[in-house]
Parts: structure tokens; sequence; C-alpha cells
């Protein structure tokens, strides 16, 4: 056949062969797209799997919003790895939140004229009009607070009792720490119509930075801001301060004493545009507080009846807002009402405009005499001075203050473990002997004033670090030296074993805590760097209120997070934090935690205090595990300190739970958290100091048997670079993992329902105590023991 047949049967035969077959070609076609389908599909499962937020999944990350006011100022820690994680897929987003936020302070350009004020003067109708007298208070180791709650009472049944008492409307009061300053101090609160408001403030005065600056800082900011009236109080009826001091350390006005007391009042002048209604008050609360607070009170009450009555202040009245007194205020008014602020600022104007540059006028600071400063840097001071009475009173402690932030003390169990008594539950749950540790922090200033604090409230607070910061290097060396001070003390005390002294003079542990907030310390990478260098393990506890620190941390052996409640109003009860939006910071720092569990150890540490956090709060508490999944869960009833802060605080004895209530409550908790599927397990116990250890099986309990312990060693191999980790990025090794310095099983006698007392030591009980535990020694750590004697 020729070729041009041949195609031309090509159609045909095609046909023919479509119709023999085109059932199983139909098919095949079907079944091979089915295939497909189905491969795509299972396909897309597999990887919504892998994406669920299973717990201890080592790819799944949570994005965490650093807002540009947590980042901290004056730091070495490099901020642009914040929120490091060795697994995340995601990384991506979170450079990008963290913008640092420009402070620093105010700038002024060019000229500007004097404004009216826009808030009328108050006046005040007697017929119609209300009183509400609103009280405020700033305490930091109670004693304030103590006097202000007497006083509260006492003028509260004055106003209802007195003649005028239907003017009077209860009294508000407000802790200054827990306030937002300018819902009262920028204007005053709204109330209804025919209500006027008096101020009346009682404050102590510290020579220390503390949030009595921020007040301070933030009534002179107030004033001096060009948007806002120079006196945008003046719709107040009238205001007066009392101050407290100590005459002990500061004997007169010109030595300090009371001196914020006189800033507030000078601030408040000016602000209210000259409404003292009554002197400042003071009192020396080591003498004459009480007697000097009861008559200022009787004298603002007399002022109080004079408004009351449509007296007003009484122009002209020294004390009430006289031109004569006002001498020392520094911005009097001329005759048009123009303040001779605005004649300085303008002069400032003018220099702006000759030198055709734009000048820095720093308004910040509240040390100067409310005169402008050009290019002005506040010199830092000293967090503890040695002049101070807290440097005092923590070397009266034990403490040695390392340069003016650091501290380091001995800690009993260190001297037990030296004698042979004992370790702390450290050694149990992971395997420090106590004579082997160091118990240091090198920021003894802290962001908040917990009800349990052993600082006996008297040290340092603020939100931001202003102290002059000392080198990492320095804190180390003097630590140390400090420590082995300490120990070498310790050679002559009958039982102490000497290879254990021996053993001692080389510190092997870290515990980063004891007061105040490490990671606050600027340079608080540097200082743990140079720990592993000289391979001393770090376990280091942080308050959850520095979530840029936190992110921004190097890996330690062990990383803690205080968790004292379980929601926002008993977290604000316990911990009493400064910032504002602690709560916004608690849960960053939780998630920062989640994010980071898989380069650490990360140990939730729980303080149970009876009234306080227990009561119902397993839940939340399951809440927060479950948000952070840590690798542990330490579960420790609070030691009572007999403070004045604890006092203050409502803090006694009957709030320390019993070992069986810790214990009940452990078991509650692992209950919840199975329900959830959180496979958490009672891991270990140390009764001795009522504390109880849950940590994840599908992590620290390989061969069905708990391995809670450390292997040091090998941290510091990892460390160092010796060994390879295991912890991967993108199929690479990018560092290590807490599974690759798991150490041995934990022992029989540590575990649950065992005790946790290592059988070769001796247990020693105190005069009057015995293995028949009475009511104190089962309430955890024994009787009203001092907290700074325990470990943390
Ligand atoms: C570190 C420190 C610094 C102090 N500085 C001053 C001071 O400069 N002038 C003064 O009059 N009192 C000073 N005092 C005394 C306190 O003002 C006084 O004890 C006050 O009652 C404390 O009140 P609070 O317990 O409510 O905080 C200081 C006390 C401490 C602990
Ligand atoms: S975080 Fe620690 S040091 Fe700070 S106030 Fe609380 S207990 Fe004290």
């Amino acid at each position: 056949m020729s070729l041009p047949n041949k195609w031309a049967q090509l159609p045909a035969e095609l046909l023919l062969i479509w119709h023999h077959h085109r059932f199983s070609v139909l098919f095949s076609a079907v079944a091979f797209a089915a295939i497909v389908r189905l491969a795509i599909y299972a396909r897309s499962r597999r990887q919504k799997i892998s994406n669920s937020p299973v717990p201890g999944s080592p790819v799944e990350k949570k994005d965490i919003e650093l807002r540009p006011e947590w980042l901290p100022e004056n730091t070495t820690l490099n901020t642009s790895c914040l929120n490091v994680d060795g697994h995340a897929e995601d990384v991506s987003s979170l450079g990008a939140t963290v913008l640092k936020k420009k402070r620093g302070p105010k700038t002024v350009k060019g000229r500007r004229t004097a404004k009216k004020s826009p808030v009328p003067a108050s006046c005040f109708d007697h017929n119609t009009d209300k009183i509400q007298p609103i009280i405020f208070f700033q305490s930091l180791s109670g004693i304030t607070e103590r006097f202000a709650t007497d006083f509260v009472k006492i003028f509260t049944d004055w106003t209802t009792g007195c003649d005028q008492s239907r003017i009077f409307l209860q009294p508000d009061v407000y802790d200054i720490s827990y306030i937002e300053y300018d819902d009262y101090f920028i204007s005053p609160p709204k109330v209804e119509e025919n209500t006027r408001l008096f101020y009346i403030i009682l404050l102590p005065t510290y020579n220390i930075d503390t949030v009595l600056d921020n007040f301070l800082e933030n009534l002179q900011e107030t004033h001096n801001d060009f948007r806002i009236d120079t006196a945008p109080l003046r719709s107040l009826l009238g205001y007066s301060v009392f101050g407290f001091g100590d005459k002990e350390g500061w004997p007169t006005e010109e030595e300090g004493f009371c001196s914020q007391a006189r800033e507030v009042d000078k601030w408040m002048a000016k602000l209210t545009g000259r409404k003292r209604a009554y002197p400042l008050g003071m009192g020396d609360t080591k003498k004459d507080a009480a007697a000097r607070l009861q008559e200022w009170r009787v004298g603002v009450q007399e002022a109080l009846v004079e408004i009351a009555e449509g007296r007003g202040l009484g122009d002209g009245i020294p004390g009430s807002g006289d031109p004569a007194e006002s001498d020392e205020e520094e911005d009097l008014e001329d005759s048009n009402g123009q303040s001779k602020r605005v004649e300085e600022i303008e002069e400032l104007g003018s220099m702006v405009d000759s030198s055709s540059t734009t000048i820095p006028v720093d308004y910040t600071t509240y040390k100067s005499k409310s005169k402008l400063l050009v290019k002005s840097t506040v010199a830092p001071k000293e967090m503890v001075p040695t002049t101070s009475p807290t440097h005092a009173a923590l070397t009266k402690q034990g403490y040695s203050i390392i340069g003016s932030h650091s501290g380091v003390k001995i800690c009993r169990w260190t001297k037990s473990a030296l004698r042979g008594r004992g370790s702390c539950y450290k050694y149990s749950f992971y395997g420090i002997a106590s004579h082997l540790c160091m118990e240091a922090t090198p920021s003894l200033s802290c962001s908040n004033k917990c009800v349990f604090c052993w600082r006996h409230g008297t040290n340092p607070v603020g939100t931001t670090w202003r102290w002059i910061t000392d080198a990492p290097d320095l804190i180390f060396d003097g630590i140390t030296a400090a420590h082995y001070k300490k120990i070498k003390m310790m050679k002559g005390v009958p039982g102490v074993r000497a290879e254990r002294f021996a053993e001692a003079m080389r510190i092997r542990h870290c515990a980063l805590s004891l007061v105040g907030e490490p990671i606050f310390y600027p340079h608080i990478n540097e200082l743990l760097n140079i720990m592993h260098s000289n391979r001393i393990s770090t376990f280091l506890v942080c308050n959850a209120q520095h979530p840029a620190q936190l992110a921004s941390l190097v890996p330690v052996t062990q990383l803690y997070v205080s968790i004292d409640a379980s929601n926002k109003e008993s977290l604000r009860k316990i911990d009493r934090p400064l910032h504002r939006d602690f709560w916004e910071r608690f849960c960053a720092c939780l998630d920062i935690l989640r994010n980071r569990r898989f380069e650490q150890r990360t140990v939730f540490r729980l303080t149970l205090v009876k009234g306080f956090n227990m009561a119902e709060e397993v839940r939340g508490y399951a809440d927060l595990v479950e948000r952070a999944l840590p690798g542990f869960v330490e579960v420790k009833g609070v030691t009572y300190c007999g403070t004045s802060a604890a006092g203050t605080a409502g803090l006694t004895m009957q709030n320390v739970p019993f070992y069986e209530e810790v214990a009940e409550f452990v078991t509650e908790l692992e209950k919840e958290l199975n329900s959830r599927g959180l496979t958490y397990g009672i891991g270990a116990e140390h009764a001795h100091s009522c504390c109880v250890l849950l940590a994840d099986k599908t992590r620290f309990m390989p061969n069905g048997k708990w391995a809670t312990r450390i292997d040091f060693e090998r941290f510091f191999d990892l460390y160092e670079g010796k060994v390879e980790g295991t912890r991967l990025e993108d199929g690479k090794v990018v560092g290590w993992r807490p599974e690759d310095y798991v150490g041995d099983e934990t022992p029989e006698w540590a575990l649950w329902g065992n005790g946790g007392f290592d059988p070769r030591d001796q247990r020693v009980w105190r005069k009057g105590k015995g293995p028949k535990a009475d009511e104190g020694e089962k309430r955890g750590e024994v009787e009203r023991k001092k907290m700074e004697e325990l470990e943390f």
C-alpha cells in the first residue's frame, strides 16, 4: 500500500482502537485523577497536623508583639535578635514588630506665644455643689500605707459626721503606684456636674531612685508641656500634701528631710494655679509622724469647712496662694498674667532662630529649680550607695553588695550542705549540691513589690534602668570573691566536712535570683557568658515583667519565670507590679518562654500563698502552663518573712500553706493538665522545702523513668562546642536542646512520695522539732524563718 493510502486509513483505525478501549482508557484517567487528588489532600492534612500546637512540637512558634516601650534602654542586649528560637519556621515577622521608640528629652523648636488657660478656675456654690475628696498615697515599705489607712478611716468618719456632711462625698482612695497619672494629674477626672474635687496627697521621701521619681517627673513634665495649660488642675477646689521622712538619716530640710513631699507640694501649687488649701505637713516616722499627721488633718478639715461654707481658700491668707508666699516658686506670673517661663522660652526661640538649628530642651529633670535646661543630661545615681540605709540594711542581713547594684549572699542550704546536713530542693530535682552553689543578683532593683518579698520593702524599685552601671567582669569578680570569703568563714564551724569545704572552693552553679530582677541588668548576657565560660551553670529567675530582655537573653542552663498568680487581678494583688501594662508584659513573657523551650530548660515557679493565689486557681494556672508549655513546673508554698511590708499587705503565718495543701494543689494541677492532653506528671518532691516538681513526661521521662537531673558537664561541652547539639534549623545544627543535657535518672529517694531527702545526709531537727512535725514544721520551711536564709 502506498504511503498516502495508509495516511488516509489512519483516522478510521484510530477510531476503531478508541471504540475497543475507550472504557479502560476513561476508567484509567478517572482513577489517575482520583489518586492525584487524594495525594494532594493527604499532603495538606499532614502539613496541618505538623503546624498544630501539639505540646512539645519542635517546629511551632508563636508571634509575639514586643511593644516599643518594652525595649530596654542603655543595654548591651542585642535587640536585633529578639525572639530567637532555633526551631522557628516563621522568624520573619518578629523582627519587624520591634521598633525602638526614640526616647529622650523633649525637643522644642521655634518660637511660641503665651497661651490663655482653657481650664476655668473652679467656683464653689455651697448651696448646690458637693466636695469629692480624693486621697492619694504612695508607699514603698508600707509605713505611709499604714498611716494612710488610719487617715482614711478617721477622715471619712469626719466627712460623714461633721456639720457640713451633706456637702462631702465619700473620699476616694488611690495608691499612686496603680493609677494612670494622666487620669488625675494632667486633668482632673470627670465627675458629676455639681461635684468639685479636693486632692489630699500622702507620701514618703527616698533619696534613691524609686517610683516617686517617676511621679515627680510626670508632674513636672505636665507643667512644662507646651500642649497643655501650665496649670491644668486649676479646676480643683484645693489640695494639700503630707510627707513622711526620717530625721535620723535626714535631720533637716536642707539635708533632705521630706524633700520629695516638698517637691510634690511645689509642683501641685503650679499645676493647680496655687490652690494649696493647707500648708505642707511633714512628720518623722521614727518620732512624731502620728501627732503631726493628726494636726495637719485637723487643719485640712478646717480648710474644707471654709470651702464648704462658701468662703473659698481665703485669698491672701498665707499658705493659700498669697503671692508673697510664692516667691520661691519660680514661675511667677507678671501683671499681665504671662508666665516668666514663656519669656525664657521666647529667648530660647530667638537663639534657635539666630543659629538656625534646633536645640533640645530637657524638661524632664525635676531636680533643677524648674529652670529650663538646655542640652542637659541627668547624671545617673548609684542604685545602692554605700552611704544609704538600704546598703546598711542589706549588709546587716548578710548580703555583700558588689559595686552599686549587685549582691551575693551565702544561702543557709550551702551552710547545711557543708555540714553534711542536706542540700536544697535543687539537689533532689536537678543534682545541684548546695555547697557548690552561689546565690547572687546583678540587680538589687526590681519592678514589683510582691507581698511576700524578702527585701523588707526597702530595695530600690523602678520600671527602667537608670543607675550607674557596673561592668560584668567587675560583678563576676566581686560576687565570686565575696562568696569564697563567706565560705572560708565556715572553716571553723563545727561539723563542716573537710571534703565538702574543699569542693566548695570551686563554684559550680549560680542561682541568679536572690533579690531584685537579674535581667534588669543591661549587660546580663555578658555576665552569663562569663559564668558559662567559667563552667558555672546558671539558673536564672525572672519576674515576667521584661519581655524584651527575656527575648534577647542567651540560653541559660535553666530559665525560670515566677508565676505568682493565675490571673490579672490576683497578680496585681500579690506582685503589686509597677508597670501599668504588667499583664500584657506577663503574657508576652509566657509566649517567649514557649518559643524558647527547645533552647533551654524552662521552668514555671509557682509560689502558693493561701488566701491570695491558691483557691480556685488551678484551672487558671493550667491555662498558663498550656500557653507556655514549660519543661517543668515547680510548686512551692510561700515562706513567711515577717516583714512590715508583708504585714501591711495582710500576710500572716496563716497564709503559709501546709505541705499537704501544696501536695493536694499539685495533684489537682496534674489532673487538670492531663485532662487537657498535656503530658505532665509529678516528677519529684522536697517536702523539707514544701516544694513539688511537675515535669513534661514526653521530654524528661525517657524509658518510663523520670530524668529531671542535669548533666552539667555536657551542658558546658555543648556551650564550648566540644560536642554538637541536636537543635536543627533547615537541616543544619544551630545549637543544643534541653534533651541534649539531660542527666541521670531522678534518684529513688527524690521521687514523689519519698520525701526528697538524700539518705546519705544527716537530718538534723531544730530544738523543739522532730520527726513528728508540728504545725510550723508542716508549713514547709518551718517556723517564722526569715526568708533571706532560704534558697530562692
Ligand atoms: C533608702 C531610703 C532612702 C530614704 N531617703 C529619705 C530622704 O531622703 N529623706 C527623708 O526624709 N527620709 C528618707 N527616708 C525615710 C523614708 O521616707 C521613711 O522611712 C518613710 O516612712 C518610708 O515610707 P514608706 O514605708 O511608705 O515607703 C529614706 C528611707 C530609705 C529606706
Ligand atoms: S520579684 Fe522577687 S525580688 Fe522582686 S519583689 Fe518579687 S520576690 Fe522580691
